[in-house]
């Protein structure tokens, strides 16, 4: 399983003060949407420009001129970028198509998809590289991914799984066994005040669980 730390309301310089933090123990660094809204592609370029090493991730939950937005997005140097899977499939295959120009991702995001499985099944089937259930932010209160999580690992397996919404160092048991490949974190370690050692408690379960 790798370890995706979502930063989304954050400054460039407390972006890359959190990664270098937490360099050690993560696989994945997302460009969040609040971020891309505040600085566009430059925070792609300047994350993977200070480390190299790591994927980067743009959440860019694109919805409409799939292969125009995401061609933008890998020209900035993204690794995965997302496109919500509720949206067109022509949109998705634009995105499928720049992706696979340059051997990139596809992460396709299910927030409000309600016909879950029939959907992410066909989005296997048009390249779409990873699936991720994730409970939107503004209904962490009253919703949370687990269940999702469960149907999907069911539907197209856990390589192709990822999970996003309000996981934290108390929820991740709830994660774990299902392996899901990608498990994103935003506030459960960005939102602490010992970033490093959560991200470090983070990778130690993920990696106890394989
Ligand atoms: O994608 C996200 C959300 O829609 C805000 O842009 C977050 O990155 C994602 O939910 C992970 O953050 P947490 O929910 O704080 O773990």
């Amino acid at each position: 399983m790798k370890l995706q730390i979502a930063l989304d309301t954050v400054s460039m310089q407390q972006a890359v003060n959190i990664i270098k933090k937490v360099h050690k123990y993560i696989d994945i660094v997302e460009v969040g949407t609040p971020m891309i809204i505040d600085f566009g592609m430059e925070a792609v370029k300047i994350i993977k420009k200070t480390f190299p090493d790591i994927l980067v991730l743009a959440d860019t939950k694109i919805m409409d001129a799939g292969e125009y937005e995401a061609k933008m997005v890998f020209e900035a140097k993204a690794d995965i970028v997302t496109v919500m899977g509720i949206t067109h499939v022509e949109t998705i295959l634009g995105v499928v198509k720049a992706a696979s120009e340059v051997n990139k991702m596809v992460l396709a995001d299910m927030m409000c998809v309600k016909n879950l499985e029939e959907r992410a099944k066909r989005l296997v089937e048009i390249g779409v590289d990873y699936i991720c259930v994730h409970t939107a932010v503004d209904v962490q209160a009253t919703e949370n991914p687990y269940d999702e999580l469960a149907r999907i690992q069911k539907t197209v397996g856990s390589k192709r799984c990822a999970i996003a919404g309000g996981i934290t160092i108390d929820s991740i048991n709830k994660v774990v066994d299902y392996k899901p490949e990608i498990v994103i974190v935003g506030g459960g370690i960005t939102g602490q005040k010992n970033k490093k050692e959560v991200a470090a408690t983070f990778r130690q379960k993920l990696d106890i669980y394989g």
